[in-house]
């Protein structure tokens, strides 16, 4: 590192002192923290883009958000070059510099990691980071901090996208690294186009009535609804009423998907007024989605989780796969036979695995944490991936993505206007509408509804495609959370000895009960789930491997 670099760091780190007593770390989502501590590790992750951005020499991306955590929170994160999240060995270094106690060490950190990296310093070429925020009044200070970072290093420059949803930022990166297009218009037209594109190849006859039609979407309070209300205005074929989305009401207080999915009642603003009706829920930075139905007489719902979006979507992929490969007959070439598979996580719902299974279908497991299920869903022809709390997509490989495109222009020259054409068309279009960067509540809410229409369901009928196995999520307070250590996709407990024996024997006591334990990556907290045939029994389950997470951990051991 030159002289001059290095005094540029040093003068500008010593404006932005990390806070007293407190220890970051760059969780499953980046930094969160009450946003009063956050300016300098803003910064700090402003020169780790910057950085990152020589080392790829492309377009990186920071996101200035804390999702479905109170507003009074934020939070940072780094968009990689794909579009996607950070990669993950570049995660250890994100921890030492937000945690580095003083400009000189802090600097020393940069030095030593540029050396170790071989990140090319004096490139000639400039690059770029884009950086946006979510709608939380801290963001305007936050987005500040973050251009300083960036413009901390030579030939790097912030480029300020405003106020966004978290995964429109991370479809902008896309887009710009593969050369197109990556405007919030841009994306915008491309969302729209591809759903207009889906609606005109509606089969004939599907007409469902009004009450099936209409869509109330709960904005959180957030950038969601704002964006979806200006998304609205471009679409046709769709009868949405927008709620929640900002101009009153407070973010993610008592809204939101993280909200309804998690408590299974109904968000503010909506009520006996909505019995029936399709609702659903995107949370604070727009990037989960879950549907869900009023019950009559209750605040409760009955709750469509991302579990049964991904059913919805595998379901319809496979259909289209199906028609598409229909007229193949001795002479299939083998990339026709598209690989599709499915990734959730331990959460997922005992009762859609089952169901996904029987579709036929490769189901794999991963750790919890969107980086796990994206990465493995990549392996696939066709992956989709959902955590049960909404958040998911559905990747296309660019090998698919090249064979369809050449079959789509067979077959619009030998049989126009058939059935396979139109599945050709149909798969092409869901690879434009789906978010390929990351989940995006925005862009699934647009396939979801078109998917609907596609089947001429209801939300009743889709929610009918399998019953959700009785489930209870409890969190245990310990005094070492990183004292147990998990195996098989957190399914095993291999630490603390003796715990997972435990875990078992308890299991045994219920039909088809399926417990598990494991650290939040979060919150400072061991998170407990449980499934059993009822209520009552998934409810014992968890309190009584809580009981035992308590005895092998809990404070109460210490004494
Ligand atoms: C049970 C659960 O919902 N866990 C969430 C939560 O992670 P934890 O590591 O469980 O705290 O936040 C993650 C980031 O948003 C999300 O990916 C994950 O699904
Ligand atoms: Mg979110």
């Amino acid at each position: 590192m030159n002289e001059r670099q290095r005094s540029i760091l040093l003068k500008s780190s010593s404006r932005f002192p990390p806070p007293q007593g407190v220890r970051l770390s760059y969780g499953t989502a980046g930094f969160r923290a009450d946003a009063s501590v956050l300016q300098s590790t803003v910064y700090r992750v402003g020169i780790l883009a910057a950085l990152r951005s020589l080392k790829t020499q492309s377009v990186i991306g920071l996101m200035i958000t804390a999702s479905h955590n109170k507003v009074s929170d934020n939070g940072v994160k780094v968009a990689d070059s794909s579009g996607g999240m950070l990669a993950q060995d570049w995660e250890p270094f994100a921890d030492s510099i937000a945690n580095a106690p003083d400009p000189q060490s802090f600097v020393q950190l940069i030095c030593d990691f540029v050396k170790k990296e071989n990140i090319p310093l004096e490139a000639v070429k400039t690059t770029g980071i884009l950086v946006g925020r979510d709608t939380r009044p801290s963001g305007e200070s936050l987005l500040e901090a973050a251009k300083e970072g960036v413009s901390s290093i030579v030939g790097v420059v912030a480029i300020d996208m405003g106020i966004l949803t978290t995964p429109q930022l991370h479809w902008m990166v896309r887009a710009r690294n593969k050369g197109m297009e990556a405007s919030e218009l841009d994306y915008f037209n491309q969302l729209s186009g591809s759903f207009r594109c889906l609606m005109d190849l509606l089969p004939q006859g599907n007409k469902t009535n009004e009450m099936h039609t209409k869509l109330i979407v709960d904005g959180s309070n957030g950038v969601g609804g704002e964006k979806l209300e200006i998304l609205m205005k471009m679409l046709t074929g769709l009868n949405m009423d927008i709620r929640n989305s900002g101009k009153e009401g407070v973010l993610n207080e008592g809204v939101g998907a993280d909200y309804v999915q998690k408590e299974k009642v109904v968000p503010c603003s909506f009520g006996s007024a909505d019995v029936g009706i399709r609702c659903a829920s995107l949370d604070g930075d727009a990037d989960r989605l879950v549907y869900f139905s009023c019950l009559a007489n209750s605040n409760k719902i009955d709750l469509v989780d991302g579990d049964k979006i991904l059913s919805l979507f595998a379901l319809f992929i496979k259909e289209q796969l199906r028609i598409l490969n229909e007229v193949e007959t001795e002479k299939v070439e083998k990339y026709h036979q598209a690989h599709l598979g499915v990734v959730q996580t331990a959460y997922a719902n005992g009762a859609s695995t089952a169901y996904l299974k029987q579709l036929g279908l490769e189901v794999i497991l991963t750790p919890t944490g969107v980086k796990y299920l994206h990465e493995k869903a990549a392996e696939f022809d066709i992956g989709i991936y959902f955590e049960a709390n909404g958040h998911g997509t559905i990747l296309f490989s660019e090998h698919f993505i090249r064979w369809l495109e050449d079959r789509s222009d067979k077959l619009s020259l030998t049989s126009k206007g058939s059935e396979q054409q139109k599945a050709a068309l149909r798969l092409m279009a869901v690879t434009k509408l789906i978010n390929q960067a990351v989940g995006d509540a925005l862009s699934g809410l647009l396939l979801v509804e078109v998917i609907l229409q596609h089947m001429g369901w209801s939300i009743h009928q889709w929610n009918e495609l399998y019953e959700d196995l009785p489930s209870r999520q409890l969190k245990v307070k310990v005094l070492d959370r990183t004292a147990v250590v998990t195996a098989n996709a957190e399914t095993v407990a291999v630490k603390p000895l003796g715990i997972q024996e435990a875990i078992n024997a308890e299991i045994a006591k219920y039909p088809r009960g399926r417990c598990f334990i494991r650290p939040s990556g979060t919150e400072d907290v061991i998170r407990v789930y449980a499934e059993a045939i009822t209520q009552e029994a998934a409810d014992d389950l968890a309190n009584s491997v809580a009981r035992l997470v308590d005895q092998f951990l809990g404070f109460s051991s210490s004494h």
